[in-house]
């Protein structure tokens, strides 16, 4: 089966892990009966987070994926390596270098050291997480992880600084101060001209199934439906689209996505997510205890949607996966 799966950092990670196990419990259960249908699993990775930190360029959302799914991750923080240390950003501070409110450790600056000298050379984002994928071993998982476009484009917040509006990295505002900044709007520089990585369209067109993980809405996946043309392949694709919604009784499990949400005049909730995929969602996995109002054309799964373990999010992924069968069977006898 292939599944193509549009995602964030942390939320996107998890969850993707969660259907990585799932699919593997399935496949052994398969296997038994003669008859394994293996997962192919293209994950299209949200680049606007992206920042240059001490001349390196820094993906965190594609990191934080191939740590997560290659087995490396800092499993207590969801981002950065397990077993880190910090001699590098430790001197980088006692040279006074800024700025120092990112975190990078020994290991995680080596990828954006590899990454940076392969950009320098001129090799395009895509074929650099190619190279980063394989250290990763992700193709013996059987996942494809695209960067959603080659064109450098980054997430900005247009802040109000006591009266005075100013706009700064994503990073800062996220990282440094934590969403608090009150937000007017959110720039992303580079996207209307941003071409979408090779393969990325293919992907969403020839899948058998489309996700939409519990990443945030806004700044993750909506930067994703930003590139020209994805949102179209999601309008146009035979595949079933459906997403999981990253907020429990209208409060995100992890991260800032309310605050996200209210800064692009959306409602804080299950529904106010959902309608920003209005043109393309065919499924939707929402809490036990989310009220969702019926929606023509959305149909609508109930599930504790926290990830508490790999277990957890292979449940949630495991129903995802079985929403979408169900609508691409109703859709063949259609
Ligand atoms: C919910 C969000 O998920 P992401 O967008 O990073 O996948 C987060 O972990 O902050």
């Amino acid at each position: 089966m292939r599944i193509t799966a549009l995602a964030g950092g942390v939320g996107g990670a998890r969850f993707l892990r969660g259907l990585l196990h799932h699919a593997r419990q399935t496949a052994a259960a398969a296997e038994g009966r003669g008859a394994a249908d293996h997962l192919e699993l293209t994950v299209i990775g949200n680049t606007g987070d992206d920042i240059t930190l001490f001349g390196l360029r820094v993906c965190p959302d594609i990191d934080t994926l191939l740590y997560t799914l290659g087995g490396g991750i800092h499993e207590g923080q969801g981002w950065g390596r397990a077993d880190e240390t910090h001699h590098l950003a430790e001197e980088l501070a006692a040279l006074g270098a800024e700025p120092q409110w990112f975190t990078l450790g020994d290991k995680d600056f080596a990828t954006h050291v590899y990454r940076s000298q392969l950009l320098g050379q001129g090799m395009p984002l895509s074929a650099v997480v190619e190279r980063l994928s394989a250290r990763w071993g992700l193709g013996e998982l059987g996942v494809r992880l695209l960067p959603m476009t080659d064109t450098p484009v980054e997430t900005h917040v247009v802040v109000d600084d006591g009266g005075d509006q100013r706009a700064i990295h994503f990073q800062e505002w996220w990282v440094r101060h934590r969403a608090a900044l009150p937000a007017e709007r959110f720039v992303v520089a580079g996207l209307d001209r941003a071409t979408p990585a090779p393969g990325v369209l293919d992907a969403i067109r020839e899948a058998d199934l489309v996700v939409l993980p519990p990443s945030n809405p806004v700044v993750s996946i909506g930067i994703i439906l930003g590139v020209p043309g994805v949102r179209d392949a999601l309008r146009g694709t035979r595949a079933p689209v459906v997403g999981v919604s990253p907020l429990v009784g209208g409060r995100p499990v992890r991260g800032h996505a309310d605050v996200c949400l209210r800064t692009i005049g959306v409602e804080e909730s299950s529904a106010g997510v959902a309608g920003l995929y209005s043109d393309f969602l065919d499924g939707w996995l929402v809490d036990e205890d989310d009220a969702m109002p019926d929606r023509r054309g959305l149909e609508v799964v109930r599930r504790p949607l926290l990830m508490s373990s790999v277990e957890a999010a292979a449940d949630m992924a495991g129903a995802t996966v079985d929403l979408g069968m169900r609508l691409r069977a109703a859709r063949a006898t259609a």
